[in-house]
């Protein structure tokens, strides 16, 4: 069927795709083409395949249909099938793959590694015991590792079983003898060459199940190659000196070589290979990855001797400059040699410590290249034992990563956006939030230590140079910029950015622009970069400068002979003044408010001085607003008047509401004392408490005016007898609390309260009250029912009535009779209750009914212990008139009766009688 074949046809070309760029095999056209079917056709089936979640359907110009299954054993699981664009298909993978397998742990797997990665994985997973590949490299760039690592891989994915055969055979060894080679590698027959006294297996057989790792592969002769692509063809071999029948095996086979391929194989022998992978040397390989490799052979070496290594960081430098001819296989020996060196010098010492003057002399002799270099002001790397690598480069990787995407995203959108000789407001503006946004991040989301010593170092030193820049040019600086620019400096570190010659012209580019069009700026950040550099000792790159020069530009760097209104906000604690000031200079889209964060042990005397070096440099005449976070401001008032020529508001409140507020007074004219009338106004305290809304549990209230001692009583009454499935809290509450408060009360906003119980009324109206008295004698029954009719059905409030009376009476019944139990009497008294209410065809009412709980359970216990009341007056009368009603409560007594072998005689039946016709607080029953 056409739709089975177009599936097919997907599945065979999947695992062949690359993923940077599809080709058009997976367009609908194409696949019409080569099934000489009309597109719609074929458009038809592939939707209705991915519908049926087979195939993945990629949304762009032309549309692309990826095989599901194929693509996400290669790749990784997809949520859905249709995708707007590759991207967002590769995004999902992406982050999928951040729960790496075993391949994506490589050093380099969303590096120099990724595009081999890809290919081993299509390898593998190719349907139908997976395509022989072909791993390329020089000596030592890990070839052997990665075969290793395929064959796990493999074992991970399901692809070979668990324990199956890995086989190395390196044809090098044998590479003066092909006979040898061929007859180790296929197996010889007995007689085959002098010497073969008997058959043998060749590895091929050995890593039947199996991988074959063939390393070295350039030094099997030709007739090798040809027995290999038989192999590769059918799955058949012959031993040497074997003329006729086939052996089969079922191998996968992992070629290896540091050969050119080109020149090296025969041409049908490469053809069978259709997977080659080049694994980079480590001079390919970025600074980030060279680095992960020595931390990675440290830590092995750490581990081995069990401990902690000291490197310095020049050092490290040096090690990880060097060019390793051998590479990995010559940087591991290095590391190993270093600290076995280190180790033997003092076998007793705590830790190894590697410093320059132990680097072997091959690599110190380029550390005179070096020299001159900056040294940088890192400390000494410490390698534990138990140290990973994640540690190692959490504080400086994910930052310079972060800053690394932000320079690639500024440079994509010049290169897009950028018009030379037109209006480019608008790609100015998307490069400032993108800085803006990278500020922010560091700022206000990095979980990184961002308080620690280096960081204070670098702001003091920020805010050193830029008040001097401030005073020399004549320009203001934005509060917050020292806080950014310090964020940034602390963060960028030391780690070079590498450029691929495409973004370095975009850099060039951008070069002409800012010089063009940024010259203020461009000024001020040459200086502030000569003179940290001074102090700093920092190395900031062109893109660095062009960075902070974006970043001057979008705060728009005021002159300072600016004739409006300042204003000022001076705050304890480390950031609290720049954040504020941040936030509403960002809001009001100005920058009106400049910070100084002083240290919480600020002294009066430091933060005047703060104010007056600030007056000193900037016009005030027309006034200057200070927010200040003092406890009084008695003392600061009198020590400003002697220097200033122009009005000054001092406000002791330092927030964001109030920052806003006077900016945005500032920004139309206000007067200083219309402006603090506003602000007395706006800053009396606004509160309110909020409760939940939404799903407040519904509740009744106990309480008792003596204490909570009965009104937690009546909870304990009402939790027994109201049903849990109801779902219904019943909580005690103190009564004076309800009385005073009322409906203010914090528990009505925090439950439903149905209803008040208790043994006094505490006024509240919004809720109905029910005293314990009517509850019990029935009286309140109506209240009840509307209480509980949000919960319950008609059923279940008869339900609790009964109960109520019967755990009333329980209580009482407790505290009557001695020897019988107090739970099974009461259950057998209310069945006779309820036989007598039913043969009465009568409601006893409530009242009645604790009482008769309490007398029926006492003469129950008199029965058994054989000393009933024998006397009442008027027997013969009540025989004769009451006969039916006698009979009535005879029978209904029986239940009793025949549980406890007793048997009620005519004078207590009287009693009963009485009881039930006696007044009651309703109703007479008879
Ligand atoms: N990704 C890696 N992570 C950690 N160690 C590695 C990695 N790749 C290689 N190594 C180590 O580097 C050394 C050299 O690797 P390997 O022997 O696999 O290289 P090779 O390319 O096969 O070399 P040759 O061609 O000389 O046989 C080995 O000790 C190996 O364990």
């Amino acid at each position: 069927m056409l739709k089975d074949d177009i599936l097919h046809f997907l599945e065979e070309k999947t695992p062949l795709l690359n993923i940077d760029k599809l080709s058009d095999e997976f367009t609908a056209n194409k696949i019409a083409e080569l099934f000489n079917v009309k597109r719609n056709t074929i458009s038809h089936y592939l939707n209705q395949m991915v519908e049926e979640e087979n195939v993945i359907k990629i949304n762009t110009r032309p549309v692309y249909f990826l095989h599901r299954n194929v693509f996400e054993n290669i790749f990784s699981p997809v949520q859905a099938c249709v995708f707007d664009s590759l991207e967002s298909l590769k995004h999902q993978i992406e982050s999928a793959n951040n729960k790496a397998d075993i391949l994506n742990q490589l050093v380099g797997a969303d590096g120099s590694m990724k595009k081999a990665i890809d290919q081993i994985k299509s390898s593998v997973l190719y349907p139908g015991g997976g395509l022989p590949l072909i791993l390329c490299g020089p000596t030592g760039v890990g070839k052997s590792y990665t075969a290793n690592l395929i064959y796990q891989f493999s074992i991970e994915k399901g692809v070979l079983s668990k324990g199956a055969p890995f086989i190395s055979f390196n044809c090098a060894q044998y590479a003066n003898n092909p006979e040898l080679l061929s007859s180790n590698l296929f197996g010889y027959v007995k007689g085959a060459f002098t010497g073969a006294d008997q058959a043998s297996k060749g590895m091929l057989e050995a890593a039947d199940g199996g991988i074959l790792f063939l390393d070295e592969v350039h030094r099997l002769n030709e007739e090798g190659q040809e027995k290999l692509f038989t192999f590769l063809d059918q799955g058949v071999y012959r031993r040497m000196g074997e003329t006729e029948g086939w052996h089969q095996a079922n191998v996968r086979i992992i070629f290896a070589t540091t050969f050119d391929l080109e020149g090296n194989f025969l041409k049908t022998f490469l053809r069978r290979i259709p997977i080659r992978i080049t694994i980079p040397s480590l001079e390919q390989r970025d600074v980030k990855e060279k680095q992960e490799f020595v931390y990675m052979f440290m830590i092995d070496e750490a581990k081995k001797l069990q401990l902690p290594i000291h490197i310095s960081n020049r050092a490290l430098d040096t090690l990880i400059s060097h060019h390793y001819q051998g590479n990995l296989g010559d940087l591991k020996n290095t590391v190993r040699y270093l600290v076995a060196s280190s180790f033997a010098k003092d076998t007793h010492s705590e830790c190894i410590s590697i410093t320059l003057q132990d680097l072997p002399d091959n690599i110190l002799r380029e550390t005179v290249q070096l020299a001159n270099q900056k040294l940088k002001k890192k400390n000494n790397i410490i390698i534990n034992p138990d140290t990973t690598l994640h540690q190692l480069f959490a504080s400086n990787f994910s930052s310079t990563d972060d800053i690394k995407k932000t320079y690639h995203t500024i440079l994509h959108l010049f290169r897009d956006k950028y018009r030379k000789d037109s209006d480019n407001k608008h790609l100015e503006l998307h490069i400032f939030n993108e800085i803006l946004a990278l500020f922010d991040r560091f700022i206000f989301f990095n979980t990184e230590k961002s308080t620690g010593a280096l960081m204070e170092v670098i702001t003091v030193n920020v805010q050193e140079v830029l008040r001097y820049m401030e005073s020399t040019n004549n320009v203001k600086f934005n509060g917050n910029s020292v806080f950014a620019m310090a964020h940034f400096l602390y963060f960028r570190g030391t780690n070079p950015i590498e450029y691929t010659a495409e973004q370095k012209r975009i850099i060039k580019q951008m070069d002409d622009f800012i010089t063009e069009n940024y010259q203020a700026e461009l000024l001020l950040v040459t200086q502030l970069v000569e003179m940290l550099n001074n102090k700093l000792d920092v190395h900031i790159s062109k893109m660095d400068e062009w960075l902070l020069t974006f970043y001057l530009r979008s705060q728009s760097i005021e002159p300072a002979n600016d004739q409006r209104m300042k204003a000022i906000i001076l705050a304890h604690g480390y950031a609290t003044a720049s954040s504020i000031a941040n936030v509403a200079n960002r809001l009001l889209n100005e920058n009106i408010f400049e910070a100084f964060d002083m240290p919480l042990d600020t002294s009066i005397d430091d933060i005047v001085k703060s104010v007056l070096h600030y007056v000193e440099r900037r016009d005030v005449s027309n006034g200057l607003v200070i927010l200040v976070d003092m406890g009084s401001l008695k003392d600061i008032y009198p020590r400003f008047t002697k220097y200033i020529d122009g009005p000054i508001a001092i406000i002791n409140n330092v927030s964001t509401q109030t920052a806003l507020l006077v900016g945005e007074m500032l920004g139309k004219g206000f007067y200083l004392t219309d402006m603090i009338k506003k602000l007395k106004i706006a800053n009396e305290t606004e509160y309110s408490i909020i409760y939940p809304e939404k799903k407040k549990e519904k509740v009744i209230i106990t309480s008792c005016f003596t204490g909570m001692g009965t009104a937690l009583q009546i909870q304990k009454l009402l939790e027994k007898s109201i049903p849990q499935s109801l779902d219904m809290k019943i909580i005690a509450h103190d009564f004076h609390r309800l009385e005073e408060s009322g409906y203010t009360d914090a528990i009505f906003q925090l439950y439903d309260v149905l209803g008040i119980v208790g043994t006094a009324d505490p006024g509240i109206s919004e809720i109905d009250y029910i005293s314990i008295e009517d509850l019990i004698s029935g009286q309140g029954e109506e209240k009840f029912e509307k209480i509980l009719q949000p919960v319950i059905s008609n059923d279940q409030i008869e339900d609790i009535n009964n109960n109520l009376l019967r755990n009333f009476s329980l209580e009482r019944v407790i505290a009557t009779v001695t020897i019988l139990d107090t739970e099974k009497i009461i259950s057998y008294v209310e069945e006779f209750l309820n036989r007598l209410e039913m043969l009465l065809n009568q409601k006893i009412p409530n009242d009645k009914k604790i009482g008769l709980y309490v007398h029926t359970s006492c003469l129950i216990e008199r029965l058994i212990r054989h000393e009933p009341i024998e006397i009442y007056q008027n027997i013969d009368e009540l025989m004769k008139c009451q006969r039916n009603e006698i009979e009535i409560i005879k029978e209904a007594f029986s239940v009793i009766a025949s549980v406890y072998s007793v048997e009620i005689n005519i004078a207590e039946i009287g009693y009963i009688y009485d009881y039930i016709s006696s007044a009651s607080a309703s109703e007479s029953v008879f």
